[in-house]
């Protein structure tokens, strides 16, 4: 193992930008990956029947089954305003209309939880790296930090 102090032990030092390992860690990326990420998932068919909230009207028992509703369109409009504090925050929202849909759904058959199952599976991708990115960014920050106190 290297002993502290001698040239393969020597700490890397903190880089005064946030660029390292060729890579920027902005630790507000996270915000515009994530209204980029929505976007995209708004231009799907896939996410039709969840860009607004559930019409009641048209399903008088979902508040019976479903206590906290979530759709693209409150997700979207919550990032727009700054009320997610972080890309965890935010995934954590866009998964409850997935599991909405699948706690809704009288089958697993169903069209419209088919197309939670699609437009899941394209979030999960396209989320991990944004959550990672953001924290090695945080990361990074806080060492950079700790090095100037
Ligand atoms: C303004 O026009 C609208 C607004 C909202 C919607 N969305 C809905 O009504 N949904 C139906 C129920 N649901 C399910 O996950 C589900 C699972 C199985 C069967 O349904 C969520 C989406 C819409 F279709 C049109």
């Amino acid at each position: 193992s290297d002993t502290p102090g001698t040239s393969t032990g020597h700490r890397q030092r903190a880089q005064s930008s946030s660029k390292k390992r060729g890579v920027a860690l902005d630790v507000n990326a996270w915000r515009g990956q994530c209204r980029e990420l929505l976007r995209r998932m708004l231009e799907s068919a896939d996410s039709e029947p969840f860009r607004q909230p559930v019409d009641l009207f048209a399903y008088p028992d979902y508040r019976d089954i479903i206590d906290t509703p979530m759709d693209l369109g409150t997700v979207s409009e919550t990032l727009a305003v700054g009320n997610y504090e972080n890309p965890v925050e935010f995934a954590k929202d866009v998964r409850l209309i997935f599991s909405n849909s699948k706690a809704y759904t009288p089958n697993k058959k169903s069209r419209i939880y088919s197309m939670t199952l699609s437009l899941s599976a394209f979030f999960e991708t396209q989320v991990l790296p944004i959550i990672s990115d953001f924290k090695s960014a945080l990361r990074n920050q806080r060492r950079s930090r700790q090095h100037l106190s």
